[in-house]
Parts: C-alpha cells; structure tokens; sequence
C-alpha cells in the first residue's frame, strides 16, 4: 500500500492551482501563506485538546487534520516531507537533551 502521506502531498500539489470553489486545498492556498499558517495553528489547538481529554479516536483525528495542513503549508513554502525527513534524519541518533546542552544557553 502507498504510503499516505506521499499520495496526499501528490494530491495537494495538484490541487493547489484548482478551483477554489470545488477544493478544498485550492481555496485555502488562494487565501494565502498567513491563513493556512492561521489554520494549521487551529488544527494544532484542537490536538493539543483532544489529547488532553484522552479520547484516542479524537487525538487521532486531530492529528490527521494537523498532519493534512502541515502538508499543505510545506506545499505553499516551496517544501516536501522529504524536506522534513532529510532534517529528521540528519537528527538521527543526537539525543534531544544532548542537542539542547550543546547550545550552551
Ligand atoms: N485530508 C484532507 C482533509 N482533512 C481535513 N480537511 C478539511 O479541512 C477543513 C478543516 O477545517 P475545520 O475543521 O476548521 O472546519 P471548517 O469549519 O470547514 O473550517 P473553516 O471554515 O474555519 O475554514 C475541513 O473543510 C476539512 O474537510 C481535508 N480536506 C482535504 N483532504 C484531502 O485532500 C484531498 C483534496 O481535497 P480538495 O482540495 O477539497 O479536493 C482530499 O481528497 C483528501 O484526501
């Protein structure tokens, strides 16, 4: 099976340059880098909530709306998830607290 997260960047990079009355990810784009970052922001609250009130379905669903509008702003900054894997890869192995220290602030 096709991993996800890759059919859906495909999709929202055709969809981008669509008809905002018939797309979703068309009518956001067209609404520009502010409101997508407004609407990421959103979807990031509701996680935030959802996984508070520890309802696993909820958190889930949640997350996929966050996932779904990170995908689409990484689109509109010109970026990929391989991007994003690249620098999650190049973390590999450097502990979190041991990155942290090294900053020496
Ligand atoms: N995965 C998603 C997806 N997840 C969430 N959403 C939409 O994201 C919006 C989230 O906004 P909210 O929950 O805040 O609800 P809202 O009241 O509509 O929000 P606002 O009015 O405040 O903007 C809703 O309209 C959801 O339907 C998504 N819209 C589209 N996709 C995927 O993107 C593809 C292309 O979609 P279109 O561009 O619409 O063709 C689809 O086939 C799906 O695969």
């Amino acid at each position: 099976m096709a991993d996800i997260f890759a059919t859906l960047e495909d999709i929202v990079g055709l969809r981008r340059k669509g008809n905002p009355d018939a797309s979703y990810v068309a009518r956001l784009t067209a609404q520009g880098r502010a409101k997508i970052a407004q609407k990421l922001g959103e979807e990031a609250v509701e996680t935030v909530i959802a996984a508070i009130g520890g309802n696993k379905p909820a958190i889930a669903s949640e997350a996929a709306d966050l996932m779904f509008h990170l995908i689409v702003l990484l689109a509109d900054a010109g970026l990929t998830l391989d991007d994003v894997r690249a620098e999650l890869a190049r973390r590999e192995g450097v502990s979190g607290l041991d990155e942290k220290a090294s900053r020496g602030t």
